[in-house]
This record gives structure tokens, sequence and C-alpha cells, in this order.
């Protein structure tokens, strides 16, 4: 048995909603490994559990996989809002999102991060952040909403190990790759936050405002 099938056995089980989206994301959609997945969806919801947020971010929802982790987590008067800019992703989010009973809980935003954050972050006080858009975009993500965010709020950043492709020497000379090795080094000079980046998967940054 593999670590991670290990893994996999010995982490709590995520529902059969969210197994069905899984298995219809890989029979209808191109990129279905761009979903947290189990292991990843279930710490999301165990850490939006630990910080009991009243308000959560996510950037990129694309089926809706991650906000439905983090929407079992939410108290009363606890919601997530979520954004999208692929318009051919929101009917696949509906129709799974529209079936949880956490459907209340979760607002989404079709169009670019870029445009609706700048008002977004403005509007509410967001304690839990989920960055799991456009990794070449991070930084900017980063820049526009870190000053809008209390003091204690947790940035999760996904995909920062990027295959590992990062702490490769020479390192590739691809857009993302860079993106997100300059993306983890401005965050690890930057004395507002305090963060760890842990080996899950694709890399999950931790990032605390301090
Ligand atoms: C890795 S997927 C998100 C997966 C989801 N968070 C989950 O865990 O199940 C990234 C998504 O971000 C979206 N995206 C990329 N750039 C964006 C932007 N500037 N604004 C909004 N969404 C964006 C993509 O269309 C894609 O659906």
């Amino acid at each position: 048995m593999s670590i991670d099938d290990y893994i996999e056995q010995h982490t709590s089980d995520q529902g059969q909603l969210l197994k069905d989206l899984e298995r219809r994301a890989h029979i209808e959609l191109m990129r279905p490994r761009m979903i947290s997945g189990h292991v990843q969806g279930r710490l999301l919801k165990i850490l939006c559990s630990i910080k009991e947020p009243k308000r959560v971010l996510e950037i990129g929802t694309y089926t809706g996989y991650a906000a439905l982790c983090l929407a079992e987590a939410l108290g009363e008067d606890a919601f997530i809002h979520t954004l999208e800019c692929d318009d051919e992703m929101e009917s696949f989010i509906h129709r799974f999102v529209d079936q949880s009973p956490y459907r209340d809980k979760i607002i989404l935003h079709m169009g670019n991060a870029l445009d609706i954050l700048p008002g977004l972050v403005k509007q509410e006080s967001f304690e839990l952040v989920y960055m799991d858009a456009n990794k070449r975009e991070y930084s900017e993500y980063f820049d526009i909403i870190i000053d809008h965010l209390p003091k204690g709020a947790i940035i999760l950043a996904d995909n920062t190990l990027w295959d590992g492709k990062v702490a490769l020497d020479p390192m590739p000379h691809d857009s993302q790759t860079i993106a997100i090795d300059q993306f983890n080094k401005k965050i690890r000079q930057d004395h507002r936050v305090e963060e760890v980046i842990l080996p899950l998967r694709d890399g999950l940054s931790i990032i605390r405002k301090i």
C-alpha cells in the first residue's frame, strides 16, 4: 500500500455528495485533478472548524468541492464567498452546491478575482482565505487582500511547491513555477505575516497575519 493510500484510508469520510462530485468531474471535466480532493478537503474543514471564521474567502471555485468542505465547518451567521472566472463551470457548481445542506452558506461570484477582490475585501472581514486560482496571480491576490484582513487571519495558499519544481536546480523557466517561487519568497520576507509550507499534495502554505 502506498503512503497516499494509507493516508486516504485513515482520513474521515467526505460523504456521498463530494464523492459524486469528484466522480462526475472525472467524467465530464478536462482538469479534475484541480479539485482539492478527499484528504485536503478534510484538512480544510478541520482548519475552518478550529478557526471558527464568520467570513471565508475562496479564490478559485472550479467545481465547488473545497467551498463545500469549508462550508461544512461554518457556524451560524458564517458564510463563504467563492470566486470563479470560468463561466462554463457555473452550472456544474450549482448542480452540486444546490444539493448540499450548506448551500445557503456559499455565495458564488462569477468573474475575475482581480476585479472582484478590491470591492469585496472592503465589504467583508475575512478571517480565513483559501487561495487556489491562477498561480501567476497569487502575489496580486495577496497584495489586494492583506491590509484588509483582521489580525490573526489565515491564508491557505495551495500548490506552493508546484510538484517540487520550485526547489529544482536549475529551476524550470515556466512562468507558473517562477511566479510561485516569487510568491513564496515574498511571503517569507513580509513582516506582516508568519508562514509554513506543508508538503501536502502539491504544497499548502499556511500564512497567518500577525
Ligand atoms: C485549482 S482550481 C480551484 C479548485 C478548488 N478551489 C477546489 O479546491 O476544489 C482553480 C480555479 O481558479 C479559477 N481561476 C483562475 N484564475 C482566476 C481569476 N483570476 N479569477 C477567478 N477565478 C480564477 C480557474 O478557472 C479554476 O476553476
